[in-house]
């Protein structure tokens, strides 16, 4: 599997966003938190912001929808540059129709798991979306410490992904940084988010380079 680093802007400074992005544009994608104070006990960013970005950048925009009833939402993101939405098994809309209206607007859908959720509540959809995200903190904020306990869900994702000879990608995402990385790879995720670990650096463009060297070497080395 192609390992994808895919930088969360969460820890960027907004107020030279655009600056930032810059910086990892050698990533291979860019992670868009969008947060809703119902779903998450946090507010983030909204369509405008991912509209002037998509103004500013020509990544791929990777947007996770940390929001309840994400329906209703697909259409305005789509329309304001996401290339792939992430959506949570627990936000209250049917799964299959966020799917639907997510391939409806030409985007990747992408289903996400909260760390108390089992691997099995997403089995349903792994042949329907071109990402699964495993939530490795509770989601709602940044520069938290990596849940080790996650590793067993993700390995029970790409044995199932590869028992139903799908091409999955798995994402992982909170508290990646060069200790974890190789430990997501061995268990079989390949698109790593991190946040903190480089915005919070000096050089977050050789940080990228770092995490995916890190994962390359370690990619499936568990199985
Ligand atoms: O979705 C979220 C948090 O809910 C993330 O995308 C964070 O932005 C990751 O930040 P780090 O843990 O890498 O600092
Ligand atoms: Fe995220």
């Amino acid at each position: 599997m192609d390992i994808k680093i895919s930088p969360s802007i969460l820890s960027a400074d907004f107020a030279r966003l655009s600056a930032d992005v810059d910086k990892v544009s050698g990533a291979e994608m860019l992670h868009i938190d969008v947060m809703d104070g119902h779903f998450v006990p946090n507010i983030s960013i909204g369509t405008p912001v991912v509209k002037s970005l998509r103004k500013a950048s020509r990544m791929f925009f990777d947007v996770h929808l940390m929001i309840s009833d994400p329906l209703k939402y697909v259409g305005p993101f789509a329309d304001c540059g996401a290339d792939l939405i992430t959506f949570h098994v627990e936000s209250g809309s049917d799964p299959d129709a966020v799917i639907a209206a997510i391939r409806e607007k030409g985007k990747i859908p992408a289903i996400s798991v909260k760390p108390k959720t089992p691997a099995q509540a997403v089995y349903p959809y792994l042949d329907k979306v071109g990402m699964v995200l495993v939530m490795t903190v509770e989601p709602g904020f940044g520069g938290q410490s990596f849940m080790a306990d996650m590793l067993p869900k993700i390995k029970a994702l790409r044995q199932k992904a590869e028992e139903l000879s799908l091409d999955l990608d798995i994402q992982v995402d909170g508290g990646i940084d060069l200790n974890t990385a190789p430990l997501v790879a061995q268990a079989g995720a390949n698109v790593l988010v991190a946040g903190s670990s480089v915005f919070g650096s000096g050089d977050p463009a050789a940080m990228v380079e770092k995490l995916r060297e890190a994962a390359r070497a370690a990619y499936g080395r568990d199985r």
